[in-house]
């Protein structure tokens, strides 16, 4: 499998973006003529560079109006075209795209095109250099991959062929399974990008708004299966236009692009087992099954404000380690690991990040497997020496600084908890307030960090992904987009960031990087788990009394059950599966959280409605420690 990416794609000078490209494992670029005017270097010196990065140029782009001009255009055109040969010459890469002709001088015909192609394929032909077209969403005269390929049949050249562009296709809707009947060896070349859906003019959309494969809503899947059904077995190449991009950075980037080719490719091979494509080898999409535990780095004092507050929240010091500083707090089936070693990973991660989630314990099939595929989708696997008497957990590195492990059942690893652990005696314990499981693990993060947690996380695992909803703080949007498996036993939902004054914002910037600002538990009862806590001295985070006069119009809620709400300082929503009840604990250290939800009859969402006023109340509970006033 060949992979490549257009140099518009991501951000930088030509040499950052090479050096980017290069380190994320492409083995090709798509020059595109911009880039190559703006380097203040002869054709031959970026030629020389590109391989010097150990890349190839895969082709060059785009030579523009061109097909179906009148004299004497026409042979202006043939004489730029030949210009412009001389330039791949000296480049070193013999496949230039023409894209479809958008000038209004340009004539219709499929003929008068196949013609102009023709004579361009013997030009060609001379100069050992190949042609492809490709047919651009609004072209003039063509706009659709079916033309195009019925002018480069015509054409009859063998230097002339087609380039297939996913977003081309699928932005106007053109059935991808049309594609199948192309023979692979007259498809040049073929480009790749997803997009979300949003309704509006193509080339806008196109220009903006291009994403890797898997990060919007396009069927790239259905598209590729199509190409590789042919028999195609070129280069892959990625040909993002993104205005986000443009300006991140290069390295991120290349990395979430290549991913989302190799998650591509293993998806379109295990539905066309018969491809000419070689994806590499991995395991199928990693099931998962559950939480199994979230950790977090605290010094001593954090971690006794810490124990305080789950101890009202029903948890009890369960298990100490062996022999570390570590605790594990425990109610139903949560595990709550507090780590507050002066050596190791939890350590680091405190030193940078002050108190917070530094990892993630996610139950598997088999946790190898699952390091295995990630590490074949480019995340980094994670090690660190094991002290006698523990386990080896296999993990990776997250996003955002922290770590993932992973616990199976096929191993000792489930027993993970009796084997490192002794029970602790002689505490207090804790009365259980009901709390089950964790419904959902938020992580905030920059917005434009958010689509690279998507891929990451629906690549690796068998997750999809629920539609963008926009929450409204005060000072500004934050959006968020949960990821989640079929039975909801994974739901991790990805809150991004437009601005520092938000709470969200406010988190990043202190904690100095996206993680994990809120743990929502689960409850079967929301109103006795809300008596419960009252009982253990919880005082959960006060809701404003108008938000309740409000619930009462929105649903006809009848006011005794408001009033239950009321006291309990409980959150209510509503879908068409089921009701949502949440509440909230004050903020803790940097604006960290706990959250309590039931779930009634199968409601799918996270109740993003009250999400305004449940900041509003945070921001209030916050601002006498300094919180600024927005
Ligand atoms: O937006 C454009 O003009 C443009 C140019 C070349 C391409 O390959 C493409 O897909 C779009
Ligand atoms: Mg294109």
């Amino acid at each position: 499998m060949k992979t490549a990416i257009a140099t518009v794609s991501i951000a930088g000078d030509l040499r950052e973006k090479l050096a980017a490209i290069a380190e994320a494992g492409f083995h090709g670029v798509e020059i595109f003529e911009n880039d190559f005017l703006a380097y203040d270097g002869s054709p031959r010196d970026v030629g020389q560079m590109v391989r010097d990065h150990g890349l190839e140029i895969s082709l060059f782009q785009p030579f523009r109006d061109f097909e179906g001009m009148p004299e004497p255009q026409r042979a202006k055109v043939f004489d730029r075209a030949e210009r412009k040969f001389d330039l791949m010459g000296e480049l070193g890469t013999d496949l230039m795209l023409i894209c479809s002709n958008v000038s209004p001088a340009s004539l219709g015909g499929i003929d008068r095109a196949a013609r102009d192609f023709h004579e361009l394929g013997e030009r060609a032909v001379k100069r050992g250099i190949r042609v492809g077209y490709e047919a651009l969403a609004w072209g003039r005269h063509v706009n659709d991959h079916r033309d195009a390929w019925e002018i480069v049949r015509r054409a009859d050249h063998a230097n002339v062929g087609i380039i297939l562009d996913s977003f081309h296709t699928l932005a106007r809707k053109i059935d991808p399974e049309t594609i199948r009947s192309i023979p692979g060896d007259k498809i040049f070349f073929v480009q790749l990008a997803d997009a979300p859906k949003i309704d509006m003019d193509l080339l806008y959309w196109s220009r903006h708004f291009r994403n890797m494969p898997g990060e919007g809503d396009l069927d790239v899947l259905g598209f590729m299966r199509a190409v590789a059904a042919t028999g195609y077995d070129g280069t892959l190449s990625l040909e993002i236009f993104n205005d986000q991009f443009r300006g991140g950075s290069p390295k991120f980037i290349s990395v979430d692009g290549h991913r989302s080719l190799l998650y591509l490719m293993d998806r379109v091979r295990r539905a066309e087992p018969d491809i000419r494509i070689a994806p590499p080898d991995m395991p199928d999409r990693i099931a998962v099954s559950g939480v199994e535990f979230v950790e977090f780095a605290a010094d001593e004092e954090e971690a006794r404000e810490l124990g305080t507050l789950l101890h009202r929240l029903g948890f009890e010091r369960a298990r100490r380690h062996v022999s570390k500083d570590v605790d594990l707090w425990r109610q139903g089936e949560i595990n709550i690991v507090i780590n507050t070693e002066r050596d190791g990973f939890a350590h680091a991660s405190h030193v940078v990040h002050g108190m917070n989630v530094c990892d993630i314990g996610l139950r598997v099939e088999n946790a190898a497997a699952t390091v295995e595929r990630a590490k074949a989708l480019d995340a980094e696997p994670f090690d660190q020496p094991v002290g006698p008497g523990e386990l080896k957990i296999p993990a990776i590195r997250g996003l955002g600084g922290g770590l993932i492990h992973f616990i199976d059942e096929e191993s000792d690893l489930a027993e993970v908890w009796d084997i490192e652990f002794r029970p602790v005696t002689g505490q207090q314990s804790a009365a259980s307030v009901g709390l089950t499981r964790i419904d959902h693990v938020a992580q905030t993060m920059n917005y434009e960090e958010m689509l690279t947690s998507l891929l990451f996380y629906t690549s690796i695992f068998e997750t999809g992904k629920t539609p963008m909803v926009d929450v409204v703080d005060p000072a500004g949007l934050v959006r968020s987009q949960a990821i989640e498996n079929a039975d909801g036993s994974l739901r991790i939902t990805l809150n991004g960031a437009e601005n520092r004054r938000t709470l969200a914002g406010h988190f990043i910037a202190e904690r100095f990087g996206s993680a994990v600002q809120h743990l929502a538990f689960e409850t079967r009862d929301i109103f006795a788990t809300a008596a419960a806590l009252t009982a253990n001295g919880f005082q959960p985070l006060e809701i404003s009394a108008n938000y309740y006069d409000d619930l009462e119009a929105r649903f006809d809620l009848d006011s005794a059950f408001i009033e239950r709400l009321k006291q309990a300082h409980a959150l209510y929503d509503r879908d068409e599966h089921g009701e949502y009840f949440q509440l909230y604990s004050p903020g803790f250290g940097e604006g960290f959280f706990f959250e309590i939800v039931e779930r009634r009859g199968g409601y799918r969402g996270y109740g993003a409605a009250n999400a305004q006023f449940r900041i509003a109340a945070q921001k209030r509970h916050m601002r006498p420690k300094g919180m600024p006033r927005f």
